[in-house]
């Protein structure tokens, strides 16, 4: 049966291109990669980024106490659990008004500053545990920095400032944005009182000048992009939410790390899940992937999972898989005879069937991952009706895999009595594939099972494709290049030097902005703040 059920979730993948024995290919091809090894290697520390040598633990980060899962040789576990212990007790700190700001005011308002996996992640939870209105997010872009915290008081404002390395531009600028705001208005000691930091780099954590004893730790083998269950996610959601909401969370996708780890594969939701992507991807040669959630507190699933970037705020009152799999060569260096990871896109239902799904239907084959949830955050019954809103969202959710799968045919359309020039334009081919998830419900454990399912899939395809999902080179080069510009602004505006050392096309586009600037810019630099 090509249907599975764990721990409340079912997964239905009948309606992929594939048969039994399909599967029971891929199960070989498993094999010859060697995939369960791989898997245990990762659980066991072994150093498999090897490109950055590193163990891949973020599972440490989600383990019950008592677990024991070692990273040279030294069981990381409890290191977790003592950062997990300081976050409690922060947390309640803050949310009890215990912890005033320099005023002695009780704090209000969380800006979490951060981007990647410093930023999609905890925007993601966030979003999903949330029912009210989803918060405005802050980009790098300072006109945004300015319109999230208007409303804010630095008086009432604890900024999280969240960064791995604690050296990315864009976050970095963002910090010191909002440092300059907090001390403009309270003084420079008001720095102790309202940042806080979570990051692997304490040293320049301090030369920032946030107390070290308000720095939340992680480690070099938890990747960006997997690092929400860390301090990254955690101390935000904590803050937000309250320390036990988010243990339930980290039960959820630890419930998920145990499932992989010893589930046969013909039971095991994110291999199957993994391996029909590589089928799709491989050998039939889609390249795209919808992740379409019938729930619009997923909204921001499908960016996690795309591992896109832009910074966050989270009023406190009450905000993986392209970076990873977007690979040309193999684990040795190896330029790849086949192309590897996939192009994720997706919007929550029902708002994507009046935007793309046409093409899903009609143009481009694009597998699709329909996510349905049973009970719904926020039930609606109106008046006289038998079914409730959520019934209306959830009949699309069933509906749409069969659309896609079934399509709809030229007898058919005779059938109904269509116009003969209509019959192509309405005809739909069919035997479009899609995967559907349904979760019982979206709490916090629920959550943090969809994340981890989506994790290991992400991995079991790397696996397969014999590359290394848990480094990121290409984004290096973007950065090196931005930060080649960014000297050259500087030297053009405070010395006047022209555009050298750049291509015809950027100096010419270059010259241009710093002409147009010189024009529009007035005398005094303009304060957003
Ligand atoms: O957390 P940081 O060190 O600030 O890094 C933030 C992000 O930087 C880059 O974009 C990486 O590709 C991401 O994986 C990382 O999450």
């Amino acid at each position: 049966m090509l249907y599975r059920e764990f721990d409340g979730l079912v997964l239905d993948y009948s309606r992929q291109n594939a048969r039994r024995d399909t599967v029971e290919k891929l199960f070989k091809l498993a094999e010859a990669a060697r995939l369960k090894q791989k898997i245990h290697s990762m659980f066991n520390g072994d150093r498999i980024n090897s490109t950055e040598n590193r163990s891949v633990l973020h599972v440490a980060l989600r383990a019950p106490r008592d677990k024991v899962i070692c990273s040279d040789g030294k069981n990381v576990v409890p290191e977790v659990w003592k950062v997990l212990d300081k976050i409690e007790e922060f947390s309640e700190l803050v949310r009890s008004g215990s912890w005033v700001g320099a005023t002695g005011k009780a704090l209000k308002d969380v800006v979490a500053v951060g981007i990647g996996g410093s930023f999609l992640g905890p925007l993601f939870v966030h979003t999903a545990l949330q029912t009210g209105k989803v918060c405005i997010l802050a980009n790098v872009d300072p006109i945004d920095v300015a319109r999230n915290i208007v409303g804010l008081d630095p008086e009432t404002t604890l900024v999280v400032v969240v960064s791995k390395t604690f050296t990315t531009a864009e976050t970095m600028l963002n910090a010191r944005t909002l440092r300059e705001w907090i001390t403009a208005a309270l003084g420079p000691k008001a720095v102790a009182k309202h940042m806080v930091a979570v990051s692997t780099n304490l040293t320049l954590v301090e030369k920032f000048g946030i107390d070290p004893n308000n720095a939340f730790a992680f480690w070099d083998w938890v990747g960006g992009r997997y690092s929400v269950c860390s301090a990254v996610g955690v101390l935000p959601l904590s803050l937000q939410y309250g320390f036990s909401v988010v243990e339930k969370f980290l039960k959820g996708a630890s419930i998920i790390d145990q499932h992989f780890y010893s589930t046969p594969f013909e039971k095991n939701i994110p291999v199957l899940l993994g391996l029909l992507s590589v089928w799709n991807v491989s050998f039939l040669g889609y390249p795209a992937r919808a992740i379409l959630p019938y729930t619009q507190a997923l909204e921001k699933f499908a960016p996690h999972i795309q591992q896109a970037s832009m910074p966050l705020y989270f009023p406190l009152r009450l905000r993986v898989s392209m970076e990873s799999n977007g690979k040309g060569v193999s684990i040795d260096g190896v330029r790849l005879p086949f192309e590897a990871g996939e192009i994720d896109f997706g919007e929550p239902g029902t708002n994507g069937q009046h935007s793309f799904y046409q093409l899903i239907h009609q143009g481009r084959v694009i597998p699709c991952d329909f996510i349905g949830v049973v009970k719904s955050q926020q039930p609606v019954y109106l008046k006289g009706e038998v079914v409730s809103n959520h019934d209306e969202l959830m009949s699309n959710f069933f509906a749409q895999p069969d659309a896609l799968a079934y399509g709809k045919t030229a007898e058919q359309l005779l059938s109904e009595n269509v116009s003969q020039n209509l019959i192509p334009h309405k005809t739909f081919t069919g035997n479009r594939p899609s995967i559907s998830l349904l979760l019982p419900s979206l709490n916090a454990y629920n959550v943090g099972q969809l994340l981890a399912i989506y994790e290991h899939r992400v991995a079991v395809e790397g696996f397969i494709w014999g590359i290394n999902s848990f480094d990121q080179w290409g984004v290096e080069l973007g950065k090196s290049l931005a930060s080649q510009v960014r000297k050259q602004l500087n030297s053009s505006r405070t010395k006047g030097e022209s555009v050298k050392g750049f291509n015809f096309s950027t100096t010419a586009l270059l010259s241009r902005y710093l002409e147009v600037l010189e024009i529009l810019l007035p005398d005094k630099p303009l304060s957003l703040l």
